[in-house]
């Protein structure tokens, strides 16, 4: 059996889904085919601008059926690209012909092991990997997050009736996402959450060296979660009763040995720390929060150019180097000279946005067009929750790239705000905007503009002037 199309998108992940309806809105005259091996796709709803570049977005789930009629869909793997010859194969042995395709094929967890007791150890992706971690938890008493990132940091502070061990190879939690400051805050939230909040607000600003850490439905792996996933989950252990206790942890530590316990059927784990001494400890299980690895399970004519992250390199037009072939989302790694205010991290956010400029990116080549790079790789953004703390984060956040040559100026009112600039030669470079800060917009201007903030002084972060007026 065979297929032919205009435009066969792969992966019905927001890339996917993302990349395929721009190409609706582009070319509505031609055929789109979006393959995908779970029948559950996402897509984005109800997007809010948080500033002028920045959104907020929901990710909803919806059978593959509801998509757009402009675009149609086939449920099954995508096994092989022959990119000279403009077709693909898919698990079923179906033939499709395209002239464009744009792999959205994601990642997957990239998870820690030793090569041992395997079946102790695991990841958190889609709907089945949180229904596994729901199964283990009943019966669980004590379990070991190992990594420092976002699943991590959500992990530790959703899970309860389990003792929560929490592992991580920095000084401070959340080290993907915040800098120590940060970290205290949300940790001091965290442990005086029911006592009367003290708003006291102090005003810091420090060279980089100066700032001193305080110590359904598919067997195949569908979509990554959406935002608040693990509100529509219980994620109760087995401790009944114990309710939600603050994690143990355990900072400048990595996981040296571990084995079965064969009586107990546990895990015995060895944790050695930078300081030299070790540690033990028991639990029923880890989950692994240690990243995400490019996920591209197909065959090709030709290999395509990887990047280190071993992700599929692609051009400011999301073009892999095989001739017609893009590549959007997780499963890619951009590999353009990226703008001063602009890198990569693997978030909703860019699937998004690359899938969007695949789709345009595409289109134009198929109509003959010039197109551009969109104006969002111009500039990081990233809106999420940490900790129930709504979190913002712009431009170079934690000075990436930056080197050791940049200032912080630090405003932060306990329980309620914490606001980090990042600033280098007088210039907003990135920032950390935690709370209700309503500075969003003002921080892209300012980072976007360049602004001399230098005769301002630290008045730009006092919190009895209004910066959005400064700068009107
Ligand atoms: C638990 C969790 C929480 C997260 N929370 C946040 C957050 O709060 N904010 C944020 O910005 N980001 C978050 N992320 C990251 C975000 O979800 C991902 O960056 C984003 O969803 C990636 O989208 P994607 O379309 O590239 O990949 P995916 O969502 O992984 O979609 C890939 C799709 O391709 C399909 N596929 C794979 N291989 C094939 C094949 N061979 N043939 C056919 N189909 C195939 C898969 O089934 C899937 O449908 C989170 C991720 C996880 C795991
Ligand atoms: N709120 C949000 O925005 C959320 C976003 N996500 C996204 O989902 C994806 C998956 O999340 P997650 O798995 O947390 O990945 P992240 O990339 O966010 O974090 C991985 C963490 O694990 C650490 N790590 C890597 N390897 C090891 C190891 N062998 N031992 C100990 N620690 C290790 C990393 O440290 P180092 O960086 O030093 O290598 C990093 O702290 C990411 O793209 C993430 O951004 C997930 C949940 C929420």
């Amino acid at each position: 059996m065979s297929r032919d199309c205009n435009f066969l998108v792969v992966g019905g992940g927001i890339a996917g889904v993302s990349c395929a309806e721009t190409l609706a809105i582009c070319c509505p005259s031609s055929s789109i085919l979006l393959l995908t091996e779970s029948s559950i796709v996402k897509s984005v709803t109800n997007l809010v601008p948080v500033a002028r570049y920045l959104h907020k977005f929901d990710v909803r789930e919806k059978d593959v059926n509801e998509i757009g009629a402009s675009i149609a869909t086939i449920v099954d793997q995508l096994e092989y690209i022959n990119s000279r010859e403009h077709w693909a194969r898919t698990k079923t042995g179906v033939i499709l012909k395209y002239r464009y395709i744009c792999v959205c094929t994601g990642g997957s967890p990239k998870l820690f092991n030793s090569g041992h007791a395997e079946s102790r150890i695991i990841g958190i992706r889609d709907t089945d990997s949180v229904l596994e971690l729901q199964k283990r938890l009943l019966t669980a008493k004590d379990v070991l997050i190992l990594g420092n990132g976002g699943i991590a940091s959500e992990l530790a502070y959703e899970l309860k009736d389990v003792n929560v061990h929490w592992v991580v190879k920095d000084s401070h939690i959340s080290a993907t996402f915040v800098d120590p400051g940060a970290a205290e805050f949300f940790q001091l939230a965290r442990s005086e959450l029911e006592k009367p909040t003290i708003t006291e607000t102090a005003i810091k600003r420090m060279r980089y060296g100066e700032l001193t850490p305080p110590d359904k439905k598919e067997s195949k792996q569908g979509a990554a979660l959406g935002p608040d996933w693990h509100s529509n989950y219980d994620l109760s252990g087995g401790s009944k009763d114990a309710g939600k206790v603050l994690p143990k942890m355990y900072y400048k530590s990595n996981i040296a040995d571990y084995h079965m316990l064969p009586e107990e059927g546990r895990l015995s784990i060895k944790l050695s720390h930078d300081d030299g001494s070790t540690e033990k400890l028991t639990c029923d299980f880890i989950v692994s929060a240690t990243g995400v690895q490019p996920r591209h399970e197909f065959a090709t004519d030709f290999p395509p150019k990887l990047a280190d992250d071993g992700g599929l390199s692609v051009d400011e037009m999301m073009r892999t180097d095989l001739p017609d072939v893009y590549a959007a989302g997780d499963v890619c790694s951009a590999a353009w000279e990226p703008a001063p205010h602009w890198f990569q991290m693997r978030l909703w956010t860019q699937a998004r946005q690359m899938g969007s400029m695949a789709g345009r990116s595409m289109s134009a080549a198929f109509e003959g067009e010039p197109i551009y790079q969109d104006f969002c790789f111009e500039l990081f953004g990233h809106v999420t929750q940490l900790f129930g703390y709504p979190v913002v984060l712009l431009g170079r956040f934690n000075g990436q790239g930056l080197g050791r040559d940049y200032e912080l100026l630090v405003r932060c009112t306990r329980n309620k705000e914490y606001i980090k600039f990042v600033l280098q030669n007088g210039r907003l470079r990135g920032a950390i905007l935690i709370g209700d800060t309503d500075l969003a917009e003002t921080c892209e201007n300012l980072i976007l503009n360049g602004i001399d903030l230098e005769p301002y002084g630290d008045d730009i972060l006092n919190p009895d002037i209004d910066i959005e007026d400064y700068f009107d």
